[in-house]
């Protein structure tokens, strides 16, 4: 089976629960090949010692980096604890990350709770493969 391919990203207030997380699925984590936005993915790699493609850092760029590979077709699931009580430089760049992921109809999780569904899901662990939408009609809608 191929490995799953998953995002993760954490805003400054968000990272401890993120690595936290992540030691607590390490397992699941070393059977994935994880992206990750700059800080991150640092963090990530530290703690829990696997590889880590990272990206920039969130506010040059990450997330929009991320997004692109969800519309390349490249990302099974995202994991981004973004922080809802502080407000941040690259608010669209949040934004748009969190819109594609829903365009694209790939798992998102966005809080604790989530992720651990996600992660414990035979359904994303067993049978899910991301899932290309077939956009045709409207690349080639009449204008
Ligand atoms: O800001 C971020 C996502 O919006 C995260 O970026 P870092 O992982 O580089 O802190």
């Amino acid at each position: 089976m191929t490995k799953k391919h998953i995002a993760l990203v954490a805003h400054d207030n968000k990272k401890k629960e993120l690595i936290e997380w992540s030691k607590s699925h390490r397992d699941s984590m070393l059977a994935c090949e994880v992206f990750a936005t700059g800080t991150t993915g640092r963090l990530l790699a530290e703690a829990i010692g696997m590889p880590v493609h990272r990206l920039q850092s969130g506010p040059l760029g990450g997330d929009q980096q991320i997004g692109a590979l969800i519309a390349e077709g490249r990302i099974d699931a995202l994991i981004f604890f973004w922080d809802p009580l502080a407000p941040l430089p690259h608010d669209p760049d949040i934004k748009a990350l969190l819109r594609l992921a829903v365009v694209w109809n790939i798992p998102m999780a966005c809080n604790r709770a989530t992720a651990d569904l996600l992660f414990s899901s035979p359904i994303f662990l067993d049978g899910y493969t991301r899932g290309v939408p077939d956009f045709t009609d409207y690349n080639n809608r009449p204008l």
